[in-house]
């Protein structure tokens, strides 16, 4: 990441082909699976990391967040991505187990700023509903789906696509805010019939993982519980909500360009591979493969601010599956739209002065608005000091 800062490159804002997945299967699959033994990654058996060589970069996790059995393991594909798992369940138990799971989460979001969550409480019956639906949504006629698209970025539910990136060409997505619920329920669509009540489900039940998981990060960053009563409990949650085709042999693979989450924290609920994340370690692509049950989460800009960059913010992207049409429902959490997310004070010393301007949520979607052509400027570097 500091050698691509660097040579002045912006993390993973190269055109496509820049940054080779190379190693992605570099190694035939089943010599990784005969080496595996010989140098098991620290994150433990459950780790999905068979590419040996960046298995041994990572700090230990404690024992309880490797409890995804083997067997439920991914196994017609292998990758090389290093992916922690977090048991969330063990957060509600003795403080002895909640502070080694608090230690965990602390590890993966400084070195990582990725990772899984099992054991979150959301049943697979509502993960499901909620991608039929959006699934379901994004199969009605043109018309009817087009009757949410704007220009305006602060529309409470806004449909498009993402030709104006011109990369990401056969996207179709819709962005809504979702919290408070009672709020902005009544502008999302009301076909399909099930949306607003599957949709709604998840959304309310993936906030509650959202806030779980932001009051152990402020626990290791040291900062009070008036971050999260303040600010988080009244904070804001935009759902967007994705559809990228099939891939064809024809078009483009990239279904989302590179680019990072303006909040603090990215909850993301997928119905099949296609996520790619740039590893911290390697600075190149890494496909992310999704667990049984487990949601992917990752930290976003606001999220690198307040730590003052002791957290990292995740460059991420979406290719097109060539098995099949993909539905994504990325949660973004973040502070009330007008709240200026400044580098907590607490983190701020003479050796550690701070290292980013303030800014809101509405100052991101104004600089989204004044940036729409320009597609190489990147949110949280306008707010590099
Ligand atoms: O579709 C995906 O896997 C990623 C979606 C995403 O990054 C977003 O909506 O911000
Ligand atoms: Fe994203």
């Amino acid at each position: 990441m500091e050698n691509s800062k660097k040579s002045g490159r912006v993390r993973g804002l190269e055109p496509e082909g820049a940054q080779p997945n190379r190693h992605v299967h570099a190694v035939p699959a089943q010599d990784l699976l005969l080496d595996q033994n010989a140098d098991e990654c620290v994150y433990g058996p459950t780790c999905i990391c068979l590419d040996l060589s960046f298995g041994a970069k990572h700090a230990n996790m404690s024992d309880l967040s490797r409890t995804v059995p083997k067997e439920q393991l991914p196994s017609e594909d292998l990758h090389p991505l290093p992916m922690p798992v977090i048991n969330l369940g063990h957060l509600g138990l003795d403080s002895a187990t909640r502070s080694r799971v608090v230690d965990d989460i602390a590890k993966v979001c400084r070195e990582l700023g990725y990772f899984q969550v099992i054991n979150h409480g959301i049943s697979q019956s509502v993960m499901d509903c909620a991608l039929e639906a959006a699934s379901e949504f994004f199969k009605l006629p043109s018309e009817t789906k087009e009757n949410f698209a704007s220009e305006d970025l602060r529309r409470p539910v806004r449909y498009d696509t993402s030709s104006k990136d011109s990369i990401s060409m056969s996207r179709e997505f819709l962005k809504h805010y979702s919290h408070p619920i009672s709020e902005w329920i009544q502008y999302w669509p009301q076909e399909p019939p099930i949306y607003r009540k599957y949709i709604g489900k998840y959304a309310a039940e993936v906030r509650r993982v959202a806030l779980q998981l932001m009051e152990a990060i402020l626990e290791v960053l040291g900062l009070g519980k008036e971050y999260m009563n303040e600010k988080f409990h009244e904070g804001s949650q935009l759902l967007s909500v994705n559809c990228y085709p099939k891939a064809s042999q024809s078009a483009t693979t990239i279904g989302l360009a590179p680019h990072s989450d303006y909040g603090f924290l990215t909850i993301l609920l997928t119905s099949c591979r296609g996520l790619e994340v740039v590893d911290p370690s390697s600075n190149i692509w890494k496909r992310v493969q999704q667990l049984p049950h487990a949601l992917h989460v990752h930290i976003g800009d606001h999220m690198e601010v307040l730590s003052n960059g002791r957290m990292k913010t995740v460059v991420h992207r979406a290719l097109l599956n060539p098995e099949e049409a993909r539905i994504s429902i990325a949660s973004i959490h973040g502070f009330a739209l007008h709240e200026k997310v400044t580098c907590a004070k607490e983190l701020v010393d003479e050796e550690n002065p701070p290292k980013y301007k303030e800014s809101s949520f509405s100052d991101f979607l104004d600089h989204l608005t004044a940036n729409m052509d320009n597609k190489h400027r990147n949110f949280l570097e306008s707010l590099r000091m």
